[in-house]
Formats: C-alpha cells, structure tokens, sequence
C-alpha cells in the first residue's frame, strides 16, 4: 500500500496509501522498502520523493499491530537508516501530519518540506510507548536534548512554523507540498548527501546536560504519576548522549519492547480507540453527530460561587460566540440527554454549572465545569469547526442520575464505610499501590466541594432520613438494606463541605480551598464504632481494592446489560474524562477485563455472602452470563451476552 511512480527529470514518487490516515501496517511497510529498492536498482532515477496520499502524509505505525507479534519488531527502524544510507537524495513532501513512525520516516529523508498547516510530532507516549524506530536518537541530533525530550516525553504535536523553527523541518510552504518536494528534487540530484544523514550528527553538547535530564525526570514524575512511558522515554533520549548511534538504537529497541509488552501501553491504546468508538455513538433511531445540525446559541447561563468574576472575564466572550452541533431528532428536554462527561477533577479550583440554551429552546447542561488552568481545554471553544467542544461527549437515558452519578452514588452505598476507613487511614492511603484508589478519595473532595447537604436533601426527599423517616427505623438499616448514616450526621452537625469549612476534611476557612484530613472525622468514627457496637478491624488493601472497584464494576455490568450505557467503551470514557480514572488502566470495564471476569464474580459472590445487606456486592447477571465464557475480550462482550434493548 505504497505506490512507486518514475516521473520526469530522473525522479521517483514513493506514496503511501492507506486511508483514513496512511498509518504503517505491515503492506505499507513493504510497500516503501520496495519501492526504495525500485528506485535505487534504476539508475536513471537521481533523486526520490516521498509523500503521502490524500493530504496526509503519515499517522504513525497502525495502533492497531501493537498487539501482534509484528509490533516488537517492525523493521521501521531498519528502513529510516537504510534511507538514510540511500546514496539518491530522499525528500519528505509532507502534508496533513506526520506523526510518530510518520516523523521518523520524515527523519529518515534526507530533507523534509511540509505545508504550513502540517502537524508533526510523537504522541507515542501518550499510547504508551516510544518512538521506537529511531525517533529518540535521531531527534536530539537534530534539535537537540532539551526539545527532543519536551516533544518526545510530552507527545505534544505543533504545527510546521514551530516544527521549522525548532530545524525539524527544512522548508514550510504555503502551496501544495509534493509540486514544490518534486521541484526542490530537481535542484539537489547531485548534492552531498553526508551531512542530511541525521544518524552522522553528534547530539548538540549544552554544559549542564546531567541536570537537565534530572529536571526532566522530576517533571514527569510529578505530572504523570504512576505513568511507565515518560520516563522510559527519558532514558531513550538518555542513549542518544551517552552511546554511538549504534548502540543507541539498540537501548531503544530494548526500552520500546518493554513498553509495547506492557499492560499501560495496552490500557492506553484500549483508550484511544475508545475515546473514538464513543464519539460514533448513534440512537437506535439513527441520530448521531453524524446527523448534526449547527445552532446558534441564544443564551448562557452560568451558576457558581464566582460567577462575578467569571462574567467579567473573557471568556464569557468566548462561550457567547460559540456554536453548538446537535444532533437532530434528539430531544434535549424529552427523552434524551447529552452529557457532557463531568471534566477532570483532579486540580478542582471551582465548579460551575453552566447551562446553555440554543436558538431553538433546547438546553444541555454541563455538569461540571472546572474552572481554573483547564479551562482553556474544557470550555466552549469559539472555533467553528466540527470540533466546537473539547470534551467528550457521551448519550446516556435521561433519568435519576445519570451514569455517572448512578455509579457513584450505588458504589459509594455499598462501600461507604469501606471509603470512609480509608479517607481516616491517610498515611495507608498514601502508600495503597495503585492510583485508582485516588478517584475514591477524590469523591470525597468533590463532595466537599458541591456541598454534603445536596445529597442529604435528596436522601430526605426519598424518606432515608430526616423527619418523613418512620421513628423506630434502625440507624444503620433501611428495611432490609444496610445504610450508612454518617454522611447525614456529617450535615447534622452542620459540616456541609467547603462552603462551611468542614465536611469529609477540614478547611484553612469556610470557602477555602486548602484542605486536610480532620482529626475530628477519626475521633467521631471511634464513637460511631462503640455506638453500633462495631468491631475495629484492619482492612487489608486487598479487600479496599475489591470492595470498592468490583462494586463499581458490578453496577457498570448492571448498567450494560439494562441497556443504559451504549458500550463498554461508553462507560470508560466516562470514567477517564469524569473522573479521572488513570488511563493507562484503561477505565473500569477494561480493568476488569484484565482482572477476568471469573475473578471478579468470584470476589463478588464471597464478599456478597460476607454482606447479604449490601445490594451491590451481588453479581449482576450480565456479569454472571459473561463470566460464564471465561474471560472473554472485551470487544466481544454485548455479542456474547445478548444485546439488550437499548434505552437511549
Ligand atoms: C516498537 C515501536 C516502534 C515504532 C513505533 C512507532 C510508533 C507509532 O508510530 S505509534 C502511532 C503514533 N501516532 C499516533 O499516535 C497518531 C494517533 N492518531 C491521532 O492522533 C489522530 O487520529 C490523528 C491522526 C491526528 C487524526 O485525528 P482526527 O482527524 O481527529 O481523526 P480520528 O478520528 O482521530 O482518526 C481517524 C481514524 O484514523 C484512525 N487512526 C488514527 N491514527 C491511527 C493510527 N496511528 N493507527 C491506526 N488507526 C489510526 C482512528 O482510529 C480513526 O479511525 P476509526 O475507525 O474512526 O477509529
């Protein structure tokens, strides 16, 4: 799937061909080499062009061969040096993108010309992996450390101006890319090839190299906790300084293989397809984004603490001038809603809720609004291209709660006292192996943040507690069901969260944002345990981890088989951009793949029997139809349970 055409002037076009993006399958692959050897063996070809069909030049390695064997070795990085080895002048004519293994076989050529609006860069790490077919040694040689390693441990991708500047591109150009690759051919046949070898470069010395790979250390560790990718990278890179070409190549070799083994590499690329399957989400009567229509919107509400200052700012501007695409057929006040997964919570500097009304009177609310350094990425944006909202967008049936917060809240039901141990045992927190507990603790915050009281009205208004509650009700029972009263405790003592300085945490102030751990919350459980007459006991990490998860994951199974959520997919997306769930684990449906699904059941069922009262420790039967198959892959789950009728 790469095309090898002779054309006048002694040159040769290779053009890879593999739509929608020209990624690198095994085809392509062949193609290119055979089409490099085509033009070497006719010595009347003097010079090669290499572009890619359809405006774009190249996406990277097909995502989809990482988990094939082929991905260990592709034989990419054989064929960037064997181009650059080529004794004919290589000329990369590039439009569209060129990105990871599309880079490096841009690097690969001998010069490299790109229309102005082409985006370069490697987003392999945010797949978790490297660019592993020469892309960390050869960069740094070209642009030195310090921008190799902010493109490379960032996967940032920047457009041909940055990429010239940066010397990654030879020539930026306003007109179609491969006319003037083709003539720019023409003028360089008989030129010296020795010094467009990138891989003959020495990378560029600066005096305080050490330090700079250990502040790059450092930054990664802390903006992406827990993640493998960036730091190996790093050490990639690392090989560029310390070892010949050679031997560098070989680390990397190493280093990509461990990376593209790896559970995080397979959690990552699980959750790029994802973020796409969601996007394609369409009703069973045929709406879809597909079927959008623009409207104007007509009116912006905005509700929050400082909604004055917001309305001055300008980004009120910003949301005014934007356009909206709806679906047609959905009915926003009817059947349907969109939501607009709640943004990432992970620095929470306020929450809004903005509403929007469109020209024809439909509202859509977005549930959270984070304010603060993400709100450039999760606002309107005012572009008027497709891609007017930078979130994801998820259908889910209009109802009590939507997913999201059906999760929570069931999950929290059935583990309330398991999540309350842990919020108390902060320094065990801290040590707990694994990050997905931090979307646990989490809750607590957001829940301090949107005031304990909103969940307690609730409760009222249902007769959990409260005067409608029948006198005589046990605390801790409702009917038959185990309940956990100390949140409605937390309100009676007037602890509504961060607008009254206390809640789950305590607060430097009412309305303050420094929180930490109050040793009031430890003292009143003490009080609570010798009330109901509750045996102290240490929870193992084990059985946090299982009670709170599965039940998680036992309610995403309720939901799926229910018909609720459109796909496993659906709710880990949720999860990712809502919640924050680490996405090198993919979100919770993806874990429990890797977990098995008989694994699970199993858990469930023992701490069901352990806890008859708690609903949601009982496998849901969607879970029990699917484990029955083993542990089926996850993308053949709703064939193998049944697809049930869908309620979107
Ligand atoms: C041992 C290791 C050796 C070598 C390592 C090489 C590493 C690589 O090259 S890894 C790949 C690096 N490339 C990327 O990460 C690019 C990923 N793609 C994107 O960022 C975007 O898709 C885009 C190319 C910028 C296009 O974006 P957009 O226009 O918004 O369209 P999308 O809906 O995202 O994509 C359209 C369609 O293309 C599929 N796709 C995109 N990239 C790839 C790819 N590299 N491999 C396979 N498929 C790809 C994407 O899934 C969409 O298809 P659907 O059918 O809709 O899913």
């Amino acid at each position: 799937m790469a095309e090898y055409l002779r054309l006048p002037h002694s040159l040769a076009l290779i053009r890879i061909r593999n739509p929608p993006v020209n990624a690198i399958s095994p085809a392509v692959l062949y193609g290119i080499k055979e089409g490099l050897q085509k033009a070497v063996s006719d010595h009347t070809v003097k010079a090669i062009v290499i572009s890619g069909a359809d405006g774009k030049f190249c996406a990277g390695v097909d995502i989809h061969v990482f988990s094939t064997p082929w991905s260990s070795d592709t034989g990419l990085g054989d064929l960037v040096d064997e181009m650059q080895r080529n004794k004919k002048p290589v000329v990369a004519a590039i439009e569209g993108m060129a990105l990871g293994g599309g880079l490096e076989l841009a690097l690969g050529s001998h010069y490299r010309i790109a229309h102005v609006q082409t985006e370069t860069g490697f987003p392999e790490v945010t797949l978790g992996i490297l660019p592993g077919a020469r892309g960390t040694q050869l960069l740094p040689r070209l642009i030195g450390i310090p921008a190799a390693l902010d493109l490379i441990t960032s996967g940032r991708c920047i457009l041909a101006g940055e990429a010239f500047k940066l010397g990654i591109l030879d020539k930026v150009v306003n007109s179609d890319p491969l006319e003037k690759g083709i003539k720019f051919a023409r003028t360089i046949l008989d030129q010296p090839l020795e010094c467009r070898r990138i891989m003959n470069k020495t990378v560029p010395n600066v005096p305080n190299m050490d330090a700079i790979f250990s502040e790059v250390f450092a930054k990664v560790r802390k903006q992406y906790p827990g993640y493998i990718a960036p730091e190996t990278c790093i050490r990639a890179v690392q090989a560029s300084v310390k070892h010949p070409y050679e031997v560098g190549i070989k680390e990397e070799k190493e280093l990509a293989v461990y990376l593209v083994e790896s559970g995080q590499a397979r959690a990552l690329q699980y959750a790029f397809f994802a973020e796409r399957n969601a996007n394609k989400w369409s009703t069973p009567s045929g709406v879809s984004w597909k079927t959008a229509s623009v409207r104007p919107i007509s009116l912006v509400g905005v509700l929050g603490k400082h909604v004055g200052e917001f309305l001055d700012s300008p980004h009120l501007h910003m949301v005014r001038a934007a356009i909206y695409l709806v679906p047609s057929g959905v009915k926003f006040c009817g059947k349907h809603i969109a939501v607009l997964a709640p943004l990432i919570l992970i620095q929470v500097h306020e929450l809004f809720i903005l509403c929007v009304r469109t020209g024809d009177g439909n509202f859509f609310f977005f549930f959270f609004v984070v304010l603060g350094p993400e709100l450039r990425t999760y606002t309107l944006s005012h572009s008027t291209s497709s891609q007017l909202i930078e979130m994801e967008n998820i259908l889910v049936p209009r109802g009590w709660g939507e997913v999201v917060s059906t999760f929570l809240t069931i999950s929290n039901n059935g583990t309330m006292n398991i999540h309350v141990q842990v919020l108390c045992r902060h320094t065990v927190f801290s040590s707990l192996r694994d990050s997905i507990y931090v979307i646990y603790i989490r809750n607590f915050r957001v829940s301090d943040l949107a005031g304990l009281d909103v969940g307690w009205k609730g409760r009222k208004g249902q007769g959990l507690t409260g005067p409608a509650l029948p006198p005589g009700t046990p605390a801790r029972k409702r009917g038959n069901i185990r309940y956990c009263p100390i949140p409605d405790i937390l309100c009676e003592s007037g602890r509504f969260g961060q607008k009254t300085g206390k809640g789950w945490y305590q607060y430097d102030k009412p309305l303050g944002r420094i929180h930490k751990p109050d040793p009031w919350l430890s003292k009143f459980l003490s009080q609570y345990r010798e009330t109901y007459h509750i045996e102290p006991r240490v929870i193992s990490q084990d059985e946090i981890l299982e009670r709170c998860l599965y039940a998680l994951i036992n309610e995403a199974f309720r939901i799926l088989g229910e018909g609720i959520a459109a796909s496993p997919e659906h709710i880990d997306v949720i999860y990712l951009h809502g919640y924050g769930w680490p996405r090198y684990r993919g979100g919770p449906m993806f874990y429990a793949s890797t977990v098995g699904l008989s694994t699970i059941l199993e858990k469930l069922q023992k701490y069901y029997r352990q806890n008859p009262d708690i609903p949601q420790l009982e496998p849901s039967n969607y879970l029990k139809k699917l484990a029955a198959h083993g542990n089926p892959p996850l993308k053949e789950w709703q064939r193998l349970a049944g697809t049930p009728s869908s309620k979107l």
